[in-house]
């Protein structure tokens, strides 16, 4: 439904974004991720329409993205600042403005969620705290019920039940109004379980796109006594390495042959899926 034809976000001399072909479908829930400076808000802001591409195509169902109201109405993106209106405005105001400017804007929802996130439709935006800052923008994506929901980092400065409570309303409201999402994360282990596939975004080209448990295939991990463990994973590509007192868990790249998974059963090595996280550092060129 949204599909991007050789892509390209300049600034200047810098391209966040290099020649990209993407086709993301519909009724699914992808995670963007990518290092600092990757090009995530640079893509996404161009899928909304909020910026013109450099150079190739957006469109939503095969029509043009930017300038076009009737596929911008159905695309809501929520930015990593949480600000969806002026610092002044009451939040019912916004959320009142949302709702003539979106079709499928249900307000009876955005009444739920704003006393989910114990949020305040009297106060304005600019007295929100950070985490409620983000809350508020989770409210106001969630309740465009645009085909195309994006948030990119929507958990910045949320705490941990806020972020668990947006996963929860997230995949419920999904469940229940089927839809597209596409959301940007650093938080990558604790996100995962909401994503159906993954795109990692490596320096404006797309690394790696896949289901989850794809990618954590490419990995595994061994534990065991520290000794044994490492006379094991000699010779093959480390990505990590944890010490716990004698136990040992090396994360390792790519999947073990027959003789080492032998090997491993007859020296009592557990061999487990690995942290998304280490693969990810791995895929983007390591710790610098
Ligand atoms: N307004 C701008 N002017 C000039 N360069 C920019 C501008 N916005 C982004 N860039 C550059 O484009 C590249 C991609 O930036 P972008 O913000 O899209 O990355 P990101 O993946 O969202 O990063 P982060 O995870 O740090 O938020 C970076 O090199 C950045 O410096």
């Amino acid at each position: 439904m949204i599909a991007t034809n050789a892509l390209q976000v300049r600034y200047g001399d810098t391209i966040a974004v290099h020649d990209l072909d993407l086709e993301l479908a519909a009724g699914r829930i992808y995670g963007l991720l990518g290092r600092n400076g990757a090009g995530k808000t640079s893509l996404l802001s161009t899928l909304a329409g909020f910026r013109k591409p450099s150079a190739g195509t957006v469109t939503l169902d095969g029509r043009p993205v930017f300038e076009t109201l009737e596929s911008t109405s159905r695309i809501c993106l929520i930015g990593d600042d949480g600000a969806v209106g002026d610092g002044t405005d009451r939040l019912r105001d916004i959320l009142d403005m949302a709702a003539t400017l979106r079709p499928g804007f249900d307000t009876g929802y955005a009444a739920h969620l704003m006393d989910r996130f114990a949020l305040d439709r009297k106060k304005t935006l600019g007295a929100l705290s950070r985490g409620q800052r983000s809350a508020f923008g989770v409210v106001a994506g969630l309740a465009s019920r645009a085909a195309l929901t994006m948030f990119d980092e929507a958990h910045l400065g949320m705490d941990a039940p806020t972020r668990q409570l947006f996963a929860d309303e997230l995949l419920a409201d999904y469940g229940a109004h089927p839809r597209t999402f596409l959301l940007s994360t650093h938080l990558i282990e604790e996100q995962s379980p909401l994503f159906e596939q993954v795109l990692i975004l490596h320096e404006g080209r797309l690394l790696w796109r896949g289901d989850v448990d794809d990618l954590r295939s490419r990995g595994i991990a061994v534990t065991g006594p520290a000794s044994v463990v490492d006379d094991f994973v000699y010779g093959l590509t480390v990505l990590a390495e944890r010490a716990l007192g004698p136990t040992k868990q090396v994360t390792l790249y790519g999947d073990l042959d027959d003789e080492h998974r032998k090997l491993a059963a007859r020296y009592g090595l557990e061999l487990g899926p690995v942290a998304l996280q280490d693969l990810f550092i791995h895929l983007t060129g390591g710790v610098p």
